[in-house]
């Protein structure tokens, strides 16, 4: 747990100014103000292209969703519906997990702007100011998850958590996996919910990329909430070791199959475990279903090992892509923060919009895994990077070689090996929930 309080943290003055300049007023949203609260949580579900939500939604929001939480929004005083944000943002500190440790992070989340109100530069006076306002409070990284992978580069995040998808013919995959000596069963969705909880807060930090998860989030996946369509078609299964203990949780919808069952379609909503034997089960559990022909699994980590429990994994496809966004604000306490898998050492130029890490560096990672970041003005560097390519590369999930071919990264061949064998942590990092 952090001891910042992001409420407590100030509004970013060239921000405000900015927006001022526009006739705009940015300030932050009391989320116990009833009015104004609810105000922001309309604006925020127009944003996303979402209803106009009900009294009974909010309550949901304001109980579920953390009060710890940052809520900042920018007001046109001069549209029909006064007190609606035009802009909304809003922001928590939570543990990233990373290799050997965790460190705290400023999530951004429900970055919206009016229809009325976009291409004016709106968004990004809000983001700098989110990256600023952080900064000064001392937060090393920030992160998101984002609708569209083309707006945050912009400002220094980094793609650096990919995640992919399945699609699995249940009869051509079949399956070649073992039967684990515990049980799956059928739990009620409450139960569910908290059992995906439980076992996600316990796994989570074995992951680098996961972070906190929250109430609303598991009630969600268990069709609970009031935002969920069809809440009532959800399953929950949980497997149980031969201990007894509670290993994994799996929330899956199933569409039937139109005029013939047997190509029915099961969708894994979420599937966390904590031991390879419960991810095992629930897998097992899903492609050996009566009457599914196809299995689908969305945020699944990329060295999942589903791939090597099917008999023919030309019936499994995966498809990756970009998922956890992650944007280093302090580069000596990012990489003191985690472990290395490899001694290496180099000179690194980085290049930043927003100036917060931007300059040479010298970076040592020593035989025993730890790392340091030192300022060396005017040494020669090995590697010119921005400051995005380096927070993909950070948890070790986006090789810098593989940027440096692509031109991304320049610099000395050698120097992008080193490093990126030092980065890469045992198990590929992964983000299993949105944010
Ligand atoms: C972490 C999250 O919450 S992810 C959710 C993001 N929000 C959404 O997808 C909701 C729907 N979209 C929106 O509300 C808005 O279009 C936003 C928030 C994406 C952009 O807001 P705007 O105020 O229009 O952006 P703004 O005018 O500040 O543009 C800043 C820059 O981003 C670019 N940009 C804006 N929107 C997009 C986009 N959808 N895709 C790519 N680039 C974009 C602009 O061209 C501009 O580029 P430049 O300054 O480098 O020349």
């Amino acid at each position: 747990m952090s001891s910042i309080d992001p409420r407590t943290v100030p509004l970013d003055p060239t921000s405000r100014e900015r927006l001022a300049a526009t006739g705009l007023d940015y300030r932050t949203v009391d989320h116990d103000d009833r009015t104004a609260f609810s105000r922001m949580i309309q604006a925020v579900s127009r944003g996303f292209l979402g209803p106009e939500v009900d009294d009974a939604y909010i309550d949901e929001q304001k109980q579920l969703v953390s009060t710890s939480n940052r809520y900042v929004a920018v007001f046109d005083e001069g549209v029909a519906q006064e007190g609606v944000p035009v802009a909304t943002v809003h922001s928590w500190v939570t543990e990233l997990t990373v290799p050997g440790g965790e460190l705290d992070m400023w999530a951004v989340s429900g970055v919206t702007v009016s229809p009325t109100h976009r291409r004016r530069g709106v968004a990004r006076a809000m983001l700098e100011g989110e990256l600023r306002a952080a900064a000064d409070a001392g937060l090393a990284i920030a992160g998101l998850t984002a609708t569209e992978a083309t707006i945050y580069g912009r400002y220094g995040f980094g793609a650096a958590v990919p995640m992919s998808r399945w699609t699995i013919d249940t009869r051509r995959a079949g399956w070649a996996g073992y039967e684990p000596d515990g049980r799956v069963e059928f739990v009620s969705r409450e139960q569910l919910a908290d059992d995906l909880s439980d076992v996600y807060e316990r796994g989570r930090t074995a992951r680098p990329g996961e972070v906190e998860g929250w109430p609303r989030r598991w009630r969600q996946h268990a069709g609970l909430d009031a935002s969920t369509k069809n809440g009532e078609t959800v399953r929950g299964v949980r497997y149980r070791d031969a201990a007894g203990d509670v290993r994994g949780a799996m929330a899956y919808r199933i569409e039937e199959g139109e005029g013939d069952f047997r190509p029915s379609q099961l969708q894994i909503r979420h599937l966390t475990a904590e031991t390879p034997e419960a991810a095992a089960a629930l897998w097992r559990f899903a492609l050996q279903h009566d009457l599914v022909g196809e299995v689908t699994a969305k945020l699944r980590p990329v060295d999942d090992p589903v791939r090597w429990l099917v008999q023919d994994e030309r019936g499994a496809t995966q498809v990756v892509h970009d998922h956890g966004w992650l944007r280093i604000l302090d580069l000596p306490r990012a990489i003191a923060a985690r472990t290395y898998s490899a001694a290496a050492t180099a000179i690194l130029e980085v290049s930043d919009p927003l100036g917060l890490v931007a300059g040479t560096w010298r970076i040592e990672i020593d035989a025993d895994g730890r790392g340091r970041a030192e300022s060396a003005p005017g040494a020669t560097p090995d590697l010119r990077l921005g400051v995005a390519e380096l927070s993909a590369a950070y948890l070790g999930g986006v090789p810098l070689t593989g940027l440096r071919a692509a031109g991304r990264v320049q610099g000395d061949a050698q120097a992008a090996a080193a490093l990126t064998a030092a980065l890469r942590p045992v198990e590929a990092p992964a983000l299993t929930i949105w944010y």
